[in-house]
């Protein structure tokens, strides 16, 4: 199976989590693509009232395009499950997400679900996170600044860019910051001090918010978080 291949065959899994009249989050990307679109399609075969958040503007329009019911986070109660994919994950469920510049939101709505489920094709699980750039979001304001701060901290920074002379906005309209993890050894510690950081909205870093990662390799394949006692 290809990435794609398996992307739509977790997505297609994650199915089988979602029950009528739930809430549910939708992650941003390709694989959180698939699973809307398979969404929808089950929705509406079942004649489910399914209510959802979206984590970006495109997966909302998406949702919606599909017919969807997509609310406000805020005006919903409470999120029973949110699907969503990563960019890596390591044995123990901690990922880095925000390739797509979602992570901000992603972030908030992962918080506030009370199961989160990663959907992710082999290619993206790693013994080690930092394969993978961390995204940083950060005010306009002092963006430079920040930058500099994280040189000193040995974390070879650089702007996302849209293209050779724009940086890349996000939906809140920040910019981002990739960094570099290969020296981290204690990455909860740099996720603190990340998050210290003036300017500093908020990192991709999603430590211990993972309930449950499917990959989509044929057999399927599932790791959990060990529940807490
Ligand atoms: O900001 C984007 C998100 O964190 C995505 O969920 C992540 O980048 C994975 O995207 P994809 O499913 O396209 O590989």
């Amino acid at each position: 199976m290809n990435q794609n291949e398996q992307k739509q065959h977790a997505a297609q899994v994650a199915l089988a989590r979602i029950q009528d009249h739930m809430t549910v989050g939708l992650g941003t990307g390709s694989t959180a693509a698939y699973f809307i679109k398979a969404l929808s399609k089950r929705v509406h075969e079942e004649d489910w009232q399914l209510t959802t958040v979206a984590t970006s503007k495109e997966s909302a329009e998406l949702a919606r395009s599909l017919g969807l019911r997509v609310q406000d986070i805020d005006d919903v109660a409470a999120i029973d499950v949110t699907v969503d994919g990563a960019d890596e994950v390591d044995p123990n469920l901690d990922g880095i997400k925000g390739g797509g510049a979602a992570l901000l939101f992603e972030k908030v709505v992962a918080l506030r679900s009370k199961k989160n489920i990663w959907l992710v094709d082999e290619s993206k699980l790693s013994p080690r996170l930092g394969s993978f750039l961390l995204p940083i979001e950060v005010i306009e304001f002092g963006a430079q600044q920040v930058y500099r701060t994280l040189v000193h901290m040995n974390l070879h920074p650089r702007f996302r860019m849209k293209n050779e002379e724009e940086r890349r906005y996000t939906d809140s309209g920040h910019q981002i910051i990739d960094v570099d993890l290969s020296q981290q050894n204690d990455l909860p510690a740099l996720a603190r001090q990340l998050k210290a950081i003036t300017g500093v909205v908020e990192h991709g870093l999603f430590l211990g918010i993972c309930d449950e990662v499917i990959i989509g390799s044929q057999p399927i394949k599932t790791l959990t978080r060990p529940r807490e006692a």
